[in-house]
């Protein structure tokens, strides 16, 4: 116990010592005389008193002290008296008054008509019958006998303010019917705070306290000459309470993209990208896929008008691509068939996906590489909870001799792995520039269901030949938002660009399943 209270007493500062040192040598002392006494401004000694009261060690009392003073028509009422003793003036003698002549015969101001002729019937001491105002027997008594508010009212006169504890019963009475009429008390609250210690506050007065100056921001000079050594200091309680702090952080969606490409930059790819504004040729041609494909419907993809057309890569290649959408060129494949048409090829698009990045970058490098790239990429969808008409993706291709189905397998299962995802699946798929295509599914234990997350394949000659790569390559291209929704928990894709700073500040980046 005498340990808490040392401990108790070492924490405290240097600010609630003082206060109770000055409670130690009266307890009764104001707060305005302990600022007085120490030097410490009201403030301060009311935060003290706070802090000390939250410790259990003071009991802080509010004494609440009400006054009545006189308003302006008060002060007048007191001067000349109140409208309806002046009438008992008159009346006494007249015995009856006609109501007209009330105000010129008892001299009362048009406003005091009506008061006067209220509290004369409610004091009973006139009465009214056709417009004749008459005295009863208590108004005749009352001429000689001040009542308790008159009193009060004279006494108000003279002292100005009035506490109501220091009031006898009859003025007390009379303080009350004061209050009923209207304007005539204004009453002011005076609070009075006393602290009173509370039995640990005893318990650390018995102990002691010292007051000595405590170190709080050290010099260059103390450090040095080792005096830092000798001087006071006051602990810390490091299990206080404090302030949420919300430092700026990365965006989620940010932070899942930059673990994956610590992912595949860990896995000996190269990072590659390219531009948002594609030609359809990079975008779909250069991929086999036909000119009337589906995919290119404006209802799906966003067509740019401006620049409506973009400059196609050196005409061989073009050429090239152009001779196997028609007749398979150099492939053992027949083509598609049918006329291509390079107006067609030169529109510019927003990219559909990333897996234009993969053909440019097939063209210009000689394998065996590995190649990853993040983008945005963009679709006509219309915006619900599932569907944005721009997200991100992951692609990337593997190019080399004995690049083959099984390698995209496993690097697939490889990166899901590395990111939390275990259970990993492959369905047959569809895409005019891959064969064998699959789609790769991870299961989510929470929803207790598979989800599909994006496309993969082994590029066809068609794709590989017009770009002057003679080795097998593997190829995928992955959705990134949905992984953030697995990841972050989140229903609704929107919440990924909403930027509500209430989710921001309060989700935990690092949430996920752990990496080994
Ligand atoms: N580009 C495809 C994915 C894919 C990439 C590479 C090979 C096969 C498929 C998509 O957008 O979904």
């Amino acid at each position: 116990m005498s340990d808490d209270i040392t401990k108790i007493i070492n924490e405290l500062h240097i600010y609630e010592k003082k206060l109770l040192k000055e409670l130690e040598k009266d307890e009764n002392i104001t707060p305005d005389k302990i600022a007085e006494n120490t030097g410490m401004d009201i403030k301060s000694v009311m935060s003290a008193a706070g802090s000390l009261a939250s410790k259990d060690i003071i009991i802080m009392e509010k004494d609440v002290e009400e006054h009545f003073q006189l308003t302006s028509d008060g002060a007048l009422f007191a001067d000349e008296g109140l409208p309806e003793r002046r009438v008992i003036n008159v009346l006494k003698e007249k015995k009856q008054i006609p109501m007209k002549d009330l105000m010129g015969a008892a001299g009362l101001q048009k406003f005091e008509v009506n008061i006067a002729m209220g509290w004369l019937v409610r004091k009973n001491w006139a009465k009214i019958d056709k417009g004749v105002i008459s005295i009863t027997e208590k108004g005749e008594n009352a001429f000689n006998n001040l009542g308790s508010d008159e009193e009060l009212l004279s006494i108000l006169k003279i002292k100005h303010i009035i506490n109501p504890f220091e009031l006898p019963n009859n003025l007390l009475k009379g303080l009350n019917e004061l209050k009923n009429r209207k304007n005539l008390l204004k009453d002011t609250k005076k609070v009075d705070h006393s602290f009173k210690l509370t039995p640990l506050g005893s318990k650390i007065l018995e102990t002691g306290i010292t007051i000595k100056e405590q170190a709080t921001q050290l010099t260059h000079e103390q450090l040095e000459s080792g005096e830092y050594e000798k001087l006071s200091y006051r602990p810390y309680d490091i299990n206080a309470e404090s302030p949420n702090i919300f430092p700026g952080k990365m965006h989620p969606l940010r932070k899942i993209i930059e673990e994956i490409r610590d992912i595949f930059l860990n896995m000996g790819f190269t990072e590659s990208d390219g531009d948002i504004l594609n030609s359809a040729f990079w975008n779909f041609d250069s991929l086999f896929q036909p000119q009337d494909h589906a995919a290119r419907e404006m209802q799906d993809t966003f067509y740019v008008k401006n620049p409506a057309r973009v400059d196609l890569p050196d005409e061989e290649l073009v050429e090239r691509v152009a001779r196997t959408h028609e007749d398979g060129g150099e492939t053992s494949s027949e083509g598609w068939g049918y006329k291509w048409d390079v107006e067609v090829a030169k529109q510019s698009v927003l990219r559909t996906h990333t897996t234009g990045i993969s053909t440019k970058y097939l063209e210009s490098h000689e394998p065996p590489f590995k190649m990853f790239s993040v983008g945005r990429v963009f679709r006509r969808e219309t915006i619900n909870y599932k569907h944005l008409p721009e997200f991100h993706q992951v692609e990337g291709v593997v190019a080399g001799e004995n690049i083959n189905f099984q390698n995209l397998l496993g690097i697939l299962r490889e990166f899901y792995k590395k990111l939390g995802f275990t259970q990993v699946r492959f369905r047959p798929a569809y895409f005019p520039y891959t064969y064998l295509s699959i789609e790769t599914e991870v299961f989510f234990e929470e929803k207790d269901s598979w989800i599909e997350l994006g496309g993969a394949g082994m590029f066809r000659p068609e794709v590989l030949k017009p770009l002057g790569i003679d080795t097998p390559a593997l190829a995928f291209g992955l959705g990134i938002e949905r992984l953030a929704m697995l990841r972050y928990d989140i229903n609704d894709i929107r919440m990924l660009y909403k930027s509500d700073i209430k989710w921001l500040r309060e989700l935990p980046l690092d949430k996920g399943i752990k990496l080994d």
